[in-house]
């Protein structure tokens, strides 16, 4: 007679949420993935302990590849390497128990034919390595790769580049951009008029299934802001996917075209027009092919950049990017500031802004498009209006960067400007 299968021993969830966190470390820094877009091939709650797990090692994987080098000889091979760091950052960061912790590093070692033989090592190691806690606390803060602390630094200083990596190792409250009135406990309303929240999960906060509001940092909330009242005005949103901006000149009356070249971006746009009610014409085109039919008032250009002033939320980006995506974006910024510049009315405005951190990607691009094009003019711009410091002020724009408003809890870095054609 057949005996039935013996049944299947359950994973804890403790154990799975690492399992997949190391499947997120792999696609991230082995396959060249987004951590949003890596599959820890988990659901529901685990999933989103091994997203918090995988972010959290990428933000401190320089302390805990440096505590690897005070305890080993050779760095053992890539994936018991990632199972030592999330050990790690899990016992000196997370402050969980060291037990359980090196039991499933051993466990992960285990499961695999390429890291059984290693589990020995792994246990022997990881016992020495979370009973020397002293080690941990001695070693420097995790900074920025070169190519970026570099530029960074020599733009703003020393002494901003410390507080913008203490404020990417803080990670990022959930900002929302309202429509209308809107009251969520336990938000505070910031100057800019962006709510804030500690977190949550957005999907259940009240006013979602209304579209009473969308998430957006502070921070990137501001440059359709500086549009002022653009009730009537011909508005359009040059690299609009996935839509912040568009509905933000939407809600505040403006006529609105939303262009992207990415299609499946665009399916966000519409995604978000439908659930706030609002409207925008939405136009899938390259926007250096593409040309409109009658001038604009106004265009709103959010260049693709990358990113760097987003990494409070994205700790993947530094381990993602190299100085070689800087050069190829920063091409195609200055081309499309020039459609942009192309597109607006005589006397119209053109906002440019990037998320980055580097002045290449911001400030230089406005420099550089004020000496190609006779009578163009910078708009001054007070961030004592918007509740920024001073030192938010450039004679180009406004610069922002994470270590702005410490006190509540920071923003991403942005670079916006106001250009005047003549
Ligand atoms: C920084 S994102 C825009 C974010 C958006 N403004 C928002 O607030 O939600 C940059 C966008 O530029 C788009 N893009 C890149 N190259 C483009 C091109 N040649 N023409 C039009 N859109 C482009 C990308 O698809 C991407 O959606």
């Amino acid at each position: 007679m057949s005996q039935p299968p013996a049944a299947r021993r359950e994973i804890p969830e403790s154990l799975s949420a690492r399992m997949g966190a190391i499947r997120l470390l792999s696609h991230v820094l082995r396959d060249g993935r987004m951590l949003g877009d890596g599959a820890s091939g988990l659901t529901g709650p685990a999933a989103a302990r091994a997203l918090r797990l995988a972010g959290l090692v990428l933000r401190h994987m320089g302390q805990a590849d440096a505590m690897m080098k005070v305890h080993m000889d050779r760095q053992p091979a890539a994936k018991v390497r990632d199972i030592l760091r999330l050990a790690l950052v899990e016992v000196f960061v997370d402050g969980a128990a060291a037990h359980g912790v090196v039991n499933d590093a051993v466990a992960m070692a285990r499961m695999s034919p390429r890291t059984v033989k290693q589990s020995g090592l792994v246990n022997a190691v990881l016992r020495k390595m979370v009973d020397d806690r002293s080690a941990w606390d001695a070693l420097p803060a995790p900074a920025l790769p070169g190519w970026l602390r570099g530029p960074v630094a020599k733009a703003f200083g020393k002494d901003r580049i410390v507080g913008i990596e203490a404020a990417h190792l803080a990670g990022a409250p959930l900002d929302l951009t309202p429509q209308r009135p809107t009251e969520i406990d336990g938000a505070t309303v910031l100057p800019t008029g962006s709510l804030r929240l500690s977190g949550g999960q957005v999907s259940t906060l009240p006013g979602f299934e209304s579209g009473d509001w969308w998430v957006q940092d502070a921070a990137a909330a501001m440059p359709a802001r500086l549009l002022g009242d653009v009730t009537g005005l011909r508005v359009l949103d040059l690299c609009a996917a996935p839509g912040g901006k568009t509905m933000q000149l939407a809600a505040g009356g403006a006529n609105v075209t939303a262009l992207d070249v990415s299609g499946k971006r665009l399916r966000r746009v519409h995604q978000n027009l439908e659930r706030t009610g609002l409207q925008a014409e939405v136009i899938e085109a390259d926007a250096l092919e593409w040309s409109p039919e009658e001038p604009f008032d106004a265009v709103l250009l959010d260049a693709p950049c990358t990113a760097t002033g987003t990494i409070r939320r994205h700790p993947d980006l530094p381990h993602l990017r190299t100085s070689r995506d800087v050069e190829a974006l920063t091409k195609l910024q200055y081309q499309l500031l020039d459609r942009a510049l192309a597109f607006v009315r005589p006397g119209g405005r053109v906002v440019y802004c990037t998320c980055s951190l580097l002045p290449v990607e911001g400030e230089n691009q406005v420099a550089a498009a004020l000496k190609r094009h006779d009578g163009l003019t910078v708009e001054p711009l007070d961030p004592a209006a918007f509740g920024l410091p001073e030192i938010a002020a450039s004679a180009l724009g406004l610069r922002l960067l994470p270590d702005l408003w410490p006190d509540r809890g920071g923003m991403d870095g942005f670079f916006m400007s106001v250009l005047k054609r003549a």
